[in-house]
């Protein structure tokens, strides 16, 4: 069942109410995202992967993959796309704060729109179900650079740029390919397999009582 983002954040608002608070979602999303990608590749030991995320959840999934992969011995930069006090979220900042303290991650931080990596992977968690009109910078920037770099590219929860409700697209986009998306599919995301990939729609542990009254 394709649900709409709208019902995805009631579901998501309601799991959090019942105790199952969005840190525990965002933990599930970026694991079972980790587990795709670990399972894609055979091995991540020794992969240089970049992982660009934005201010919002979205880049909170992102930072939660970059703890996993580091457990799996891969080579980790996380480009937040901002300042760290910048960050949207409650659930989003405790995640920064745990990276802070794990020198197997370099952290790089800043409005800066000039990038320089050679990546074997690229983790595009920038925006995800909260895009709101045409992109701004620095996440214009990221998108060109993820765009023109030749390597694997996975999209967290939806390819940044891309409105998951309706599968348009704002005037910048990722392509991708693999995308993993959280709880159940979101309506507009399947009719874009062209930017997606390989797509998947994964279990992040939300209560089904949850759904009661929303779907
Ligand atoms: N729905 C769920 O149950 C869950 C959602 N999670 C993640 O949370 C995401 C949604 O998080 P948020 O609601 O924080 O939204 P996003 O992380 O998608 O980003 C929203 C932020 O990006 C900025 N932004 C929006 N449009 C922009 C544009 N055009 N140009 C530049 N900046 C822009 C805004 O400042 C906004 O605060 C999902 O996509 C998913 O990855 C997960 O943590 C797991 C649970
Ligand atoms: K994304």
């Amino acid at each position: 069942m394709e649900i709409t983002v709208d019902q995805m954040y009631q579901i998501e608002n309601k799991g959090h109410d019942m105790g199952f608070l969005k840190k525990f979602m965002m933990e599930n999303a970026g694991a079972v995202a980790v587990r795709r990608l670990v399972e894609k590749f055979g091995s991540v030991d020794s992969k240089n992967v970049v992982i660009f995320i934005g201010m919002g959840n979205n880049g909170g999934d992102g930072q939660v993959m970059a703890r996993h992969l580091a457990g799996h011995n891969a080579n980790v930069t996380v480009v937040l796309l901002g300042t760290p006090d910048k960050i949207k979220t409650e659930e989003s900042s405790w995640n920064w704060s745990l990276l802070e303290k794990m020198p197997s991650v370099k952290l790089v931080t800043g409005n800066s729109t000039d990038f320089d990596f050679k990546p074997d992977i690229i983790i595009d968690g920038i925006l995800g179900t909260g895009i709101n009109g045409d992109i701004r910078e620095p996440y214009a920037s990221a998108i060109n650079f993820i765009n023109q770099t030749n390597c694997y590219k996975f999209a967290v929860d939806v390819p940044s740029g891309m409105d998951p409700q309706t599968g348009e697209t704002a005037s910048l986009f990722t392509k991708c390919d693999m995308t993993v998306t959280f709880h159940k599919m979101k309506q507009g995301i399947p009719k874009r397999k062209d930017l997606t990939g390989e797509l998947f729609a994964e279990k992040i542990g939300i209560p089904p009582e949850a759904e009661i009254d929303v779907l």
